[in-house]
């Protein structure tokens, strides 16, 4: 999946998968050989659940200097994230049934991120170390990262993009609708933030739900789940290896000396092409 020449004229229209990872969907658009042909319209036209294809994220695939492919990610409302774990998951396994390598290097807009082939069809990423200073969040003042002064004392911590997390008794029962939007929006948040609640089921198991920067539920966060483990074990309620159960399935959290390390599973549903007729309308 690497048409070039229809990446580099796009009025035959424009290939791409859809995958997910635990139910975390997205478009993947591969322009490597060309310059990215997305815009913001464009993933906002192709993130239309209704006229486009829909996703939770679009990752658009481009040659790179330093690693085996760059990758960036778009939420389906038009903004960039600079990081997106089941989305790296899903471009790992692509690059490494391409080359037959089991160990790949992914660029992201949070640095390169190693990924190796975990073995029973999963793939494990270092997403990186977490950002833990109030301005790489960001927030938007100097603020205890264990306990926002916001109702709950939620923590925070970045992953290449901004994560609140609050420790809740029944995370079930959390009205994700209301409080999500609330906090995705809170002043503290300059660019916004993913908004994570999480129930501490043991110190090595958490039951996670979330609601993403971009106005969504999501069945499953990656960069989400990294950072409510770096919480969960900075508040001192869990160990640095942790399995997180989201509404789609469960993932592997190791933060490691060397990176906040995320296991789990991905999935190619199909392979589409957009019409011309699409994008010449957008
Ligand atoms: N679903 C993604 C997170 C996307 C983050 C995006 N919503 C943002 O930071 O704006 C993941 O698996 O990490």
């Amino acid at each position: 999946m690497n048409p070039m020449n229809q990446v580099k004229n796009i009025s035959n229209g424009l290939p791409f998968l859809k995958m997910h990872g635990l139910g975390n969907d997205f478009v993947i658009i591969d322009a490597r050989g060309a310059e990215s042909p997305v815009t913001q319209q464009m993933a906002r036209a192709i993130g239309e659940r209704h006229f486009g294809v829909g996703y939770d994220q679009l990752a658009v695939l481009t040659d790179s200097l330093d690693a085996d492919v760059d990758v960036a990610f778009w939420n389906s409302d038009g903004s960039t994230a600079d990081a997106c774990g089941n989305a790296s998951r899903c471009v790992a396994r692509l690059i490494m049934d391409e080359t037959g390598d089991s160990s790949i290097v992914l660029r992201t807009g949070n640095g390169l991120l190693p990924a190796v082939d975990a073995g029973d069809g999963l793939i494990s990423v270092n997403m990186g170390h977490p950002q833990l200073t109030w301005d790489t969040v960001p927030m938007s003042e100097d603020v205890d990262l264990n306990a926002l002064p916001i109702e709950g004392a939620p923590g925070a911590a970045g992953m290449g993009n901004p994560h609140c997390v609050f420790v809740v008794d029944d995370a079930e029962g959390v009205n994700l609708e209301t409080r999500g939007p609330a906090i995705e929006h809170h002043p503290l948040f300059p660019q916004r933030t993913n908004v994570e609640f999480i129930e501490i089921k043991n110190r090595n198991t958490i039951r996670m739900r979330v609601w993403e920067r971009g106005g969504m539920i999501t069945l499953a966060c990656g960069s989400g789940a990294c950072a409510a483990a770096v919480v969960a074990h900075r508040k001192g309620l869990t160990e640095r290896n942790v399995t997180i159960h989201l509404d789609g399935g469960e993932l592997n959290i190791d933060w490691r000396d060397n990176g906040v390390w995320m296991t789990g599973p991905t999935a190619l549903v199909f392979q589409g092409h957009l019409s011309p007729e699409f994008l010449a309308g957008i």
